[in-house]
């Protein structure tokens, strides 16, 4: 494992990664957090432990894993800022931004780094994340161990070969917490119209969620199965069932993914300033 972890950036997804990594009984004090505005490290310092800086260039330059975890469209000024610190320090960087692509982001760092992309997810703040990750020609198989370790401490890890498939593995699982937090919306405000409490509607469909996520993980049947087995013939199921599939719930979630992953690529051209 890293010696020393330093985030650039400790937003939402920096603060789900450092605390999943703590739960998991990564030291505290191995890991730094960076942000320009200390009032906004002073939480994450004071709930989980960790060291914290304003200054990024202090804190690349202790750490063997430097994680970029700012938004795309200011990476390019955060990264150029730190070249001298990243070129003499050599450390492996992991960037977890959307959409842009590992020679980019090399590039603004001076070029010759050992780079890993990881499209992770908010669910690694408590132990369940999903992570995609993408490795450049520079990153040694001990640096991919290092990758996967960090990113296996909070969830799953599936390695990619092509790059171009982090824009799948966005609409695939990176954004994809959200389409199921709307739809534990729609249930809750659905159960509500038909009578029930917000709060029982709301605790049903959530432990549902996990119920039947906990059921597909652990059986050896496919989705389609576990789906059929709750459909008594001519009972309730085939009726919510029928209706989502004539609503082309498929299709849908087809089309929200294709501009999921379509937007990571417009976002990849336009920070790149690729034409
Ligand atoms: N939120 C999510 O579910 C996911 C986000 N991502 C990626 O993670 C990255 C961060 O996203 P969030 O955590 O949601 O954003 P956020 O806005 O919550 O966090 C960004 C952090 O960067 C800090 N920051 C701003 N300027 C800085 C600078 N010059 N130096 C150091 N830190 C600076 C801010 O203070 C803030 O703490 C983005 O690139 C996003 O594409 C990837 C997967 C999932
Ligand atoms: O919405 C976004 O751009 C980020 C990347 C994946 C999840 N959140």
């Amino acid at each position: 494992m890293a010696n020393h972890i330093t985030f650039i950036g400790a937003g939402n997804m920096a603060s789900a990664i450092i605390g999943g990594l703590i739960d998991s009984g990564f030291s505290p004090s191995s890991i730094t957090a960076t942000s320009p505005d200390d009032a906004m490290l002073a939480p994450v310092r004071e709930r989980l432990g960790i060291h914290t800086d304003t200054d990024n260039n202090a804190a690349v330059s202790q750490a063997d894993v430097v994680v970029l975890a700012v938004k795309p469209q200011i990476m390019r000024q955060v990264c150029e800022a730190m070249r001298d610190s990243v070129q003499r320090q050599k450390p492996l960087i992991i960037s977890i931004a959307a959409g842009l692509d590992a020679d980019t982001i090399d590039g603004w760092l001076g070029g010759g780094n050992a780079l890993v992309r990881c499209m992770p997810n908010t669910p690694s703040l408590v132990g369940y994340g999903a992570s995609g990750l993408f490795a450049n020609t520079r990153v040694s198989t001990e640096q991919r161990d290092i990758a996967t370790e960090l990113m296996e401490a909070v969830g799953i890890v599936e390695w990619v070969d092509d790059e171009a498939l982090l824009d799948a593995v966005t609409a695939v699982s990176g954004s994809a917490p959200a389409y199921f937090f709307l739809m534990f919306e729609a249930m809750e405000e659905a159960g509500v119209k038909m009578g029930l409490p917000a709060a029982t509607a709301r605790r049903l469909a959530i432990q549902t969620a996990l119920g039947a996520a906990t059921m597909a993980k652990q059986s050896d049947k496919d989705p389609a199965t576990l789906k059929q087995n709750v459909m008594s013939p001519g009972g309730t199921t085939e009726q919510a069932i029928a209706h989502l599939e004539d609503a082309n719930l498929r299709g849908t979630m087809e089309a929200a993914m294709q501009a999921c992953a379509k937007r990571a690529q417009e976002m990849a051209k336009e920070l790149s300033g690729t034409p």
